[in-house]
């Protein structure tokens, strides 16, 4: 039995906006936690990655914002710029025809022109927590009116050690509020610690085998250190992804990867905390459009993105722990549709990738790192297929003379493999130097390690920088879970598929 958004007894005004975002029907998430959120009931949602946690607290949050009343009404805190803005886009969207305003606030963007904002009487904010916390201290913005708070990426909020920061927030809110906090993976240690924050909670957990979307096709390639590179330039040409995110342990990984793979004729960028939030937007955006194929990512600059039109992710580096690896992978298959991880791995880090599909309850298959001659076959095969399209598209006339003056001239084998070999991309072969990563540790065997993680994550996260703004709104009609998508690389078709894939 599916609910429909029909039955779930909402306004008009946000059925309105939910048909025009093109979402037919809720996900199991938002069936469960929709109800509960009406009711004022403190919640903990955990559901795997791109299956709409943000509408799941956001129409509730949006239903119950009263027009009448011009203050905060709700906050939204989030770990990183990106995903506040992302965040605020959505609940933008779910609030359109009620006109409920939202606002997004983080830090790198001017404080003054956030001021101003302010006076605008947003009654939704969405914030990073150093910069909400940054107004709540100047007495910029007053929370005394908050009926609503979520914490979005709860876990990846405390394990960046935002705790304090995030109490902080909380004690200026008055205690009758509703407290609800959501995210892909929530060990056990981090759900304790939330519910020191929450009354009664209920923990609505989407009743799922594996961590994972099972649209997501995952794959492990065991490869030298030194060999990685090569590997990926291969797979790239092989698997022709649509968009494609590189995962990378460490900011100067992804320097060195995005600079390496431009060298090679790919159009990649990288984005890290390092990077002012100007470079990270444009970044973000060209990646959005397009413009450029691969992002190259460390963990945390990626946590909960969506971006439509991902179809491989690759962990150039094995993450550090399972919940790194669901998140990652996550931002391929999302809202149906299917993708690709693979997951490169050297000999010493093999207990890692048995590590993380003992967590995540899934598996990943063996692929074998593909070959040059393999990876020339398959973009030669690319250069047939686009030579058949233009010889069915019969537009030759033109060119019908040269070619008999070749033919007059060489053997015709000749001249369509020289025609092949010209349109060609053949691998680069401009030499790269990366630095070596030494091998990652299994989080299962040094249990005490933990504090160390949390600086390699706090250290990726940049509380300040400098510029940037909000995106904009884009179109988006009927999506259903059910999306018969099939990318690029023809992976697993994946028809006719419902919200029955995160059972
Ligand atoms: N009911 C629905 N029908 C179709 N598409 C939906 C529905 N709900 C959400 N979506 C779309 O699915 C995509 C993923 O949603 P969202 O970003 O909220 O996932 P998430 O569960 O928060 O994932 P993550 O754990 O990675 O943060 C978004 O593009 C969203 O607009
Ligand atoms: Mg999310």
């Amino acid at each position: 039995m599916t609910l429909t958004f029909q039955e779930l007894g909402l306004s008009s005004a946000l059925m309105q906006s939910i048909s025009k975002m093109g979402f037919e029907e809720p996900s199991p998430i938002q069936a469960q936690t929709i109800p509960l959120g009406l009711q004022n009931k403190d919640v903990i949602g955990q559901a795997q990655t791109g299956t709409g946690k943000t509408a799941a607290f956001g129409v509730p949050l949006i239903e119950k914002i009263d027009m009448k009343n011009e203050s905060i009404q709700a906050v939204v805190v989030a770990p990183t710029r990106e995903l506040a803005i992302q965040v605020s886009e959505e609940l933008y969207k779910i609030g359109y025809h009620k006109r409920s305003r939202v606002l997004p606030i983080y830090g790198g963007q001017d404080i003054n022109r956030q001021i101003r904002s302010l006076k605008k009487n947003p009654h939704i904010i969405v914030g990073t927590p150093g910069r909400l916390l940054d107004h709540i201290n100047r007495k910029t913005i007053r929370l005394n009116a908050v009926h609503t708070i979520v914490l979005d990426e709860a876990d990846e909020m405390l394990n960046m050690g935002f705790i304090e920061d995030i109490e902080s927030i909380l004690s200026n809110v008055p205690s009758e509020r509703q407290t609800l906090l959501f995210s892909a993976t929530m060990p056990d240690p981090i759900r304790r610690i939330a519910e020191k924050f929450m009354k009664d909670p209920e923990l609505v957990k989407v009743k799922a085998k594996e961590m994972t979307v099972p649209n997501i096709t995952q794959y492990y390639l065991e490869t030298h250190e030194r060999k990685k590179f090569d590997v990926l330039t291969r797979l790239l040409d092989i698997q022709s992804p649509e968009l494609a995110i590189v995962f990378g342990r460490t900011k100067r990984r992804v320097d060195e990867l995005s600079e390496a793979l431009t060298l090679r004729g790919y159009t990649a960028e990288g984005i890290h905390g390092d990077l002012t939030q100007a470079k990270r937007m444009s970044t973000l955006r060209k990646f959005k459009e397009g413009t450029i194929e691969v992002l190259v990512a460390t963990d945390v600059a990626a946590r909960g993105l969506d971006i439509s039109g991902v179809t491989h992710v690759y962990n150039f580096d094995v993450p550090q722990d399972p919940e790194s690896y669901v998140h990652r992978i996550g931002r391929t298959g999302r809202a149906g549709k299917t993708g690709m991880a693979m997951t490169f791995v050297t000999p010493r880090e093999m207990d890692i990738v048995k590590n993380i599909e003992r967590t995540t309850k899934s598996k990943m298959e063996r692929m074998k790192p593909p070959t040059v001659d393999e990876a020339i076959e398959s973009q030669q095969q690319m250069t047939v297929e686009k030579i058949r399209s233009i010889v069915e598209s019969d537009n030759l006339a033109f060119y019908k003379r040269t070619a008999e003056e070749l033919l007059e001239e060489f053997d015709a084998q000749v001249v369509v493999a020289a025609a092949i070999k010209y349109m060609t991309k053949e691998p680069n072969a401009v030499e790269v130097k990366l630095t070596d990563e030494a091998p990652a540790f299994s989080r299962s065997k040094n249990k005490g390690r933990s504090s160390s993680s949390n600086n390699r994550r706090r250290g990726d996260y940049n509380r300040s920088g400098s510029g940037g703004s909000g995106g904009g709104q884009k179109k988006n009609n009927n999506r259903s879970y059910g999306d018969r998508d099939r990318n690029k690389a023809g992976n697993r078709d994946n028809s006719k598929r419902r919200y029955s894939n995160s059972k």
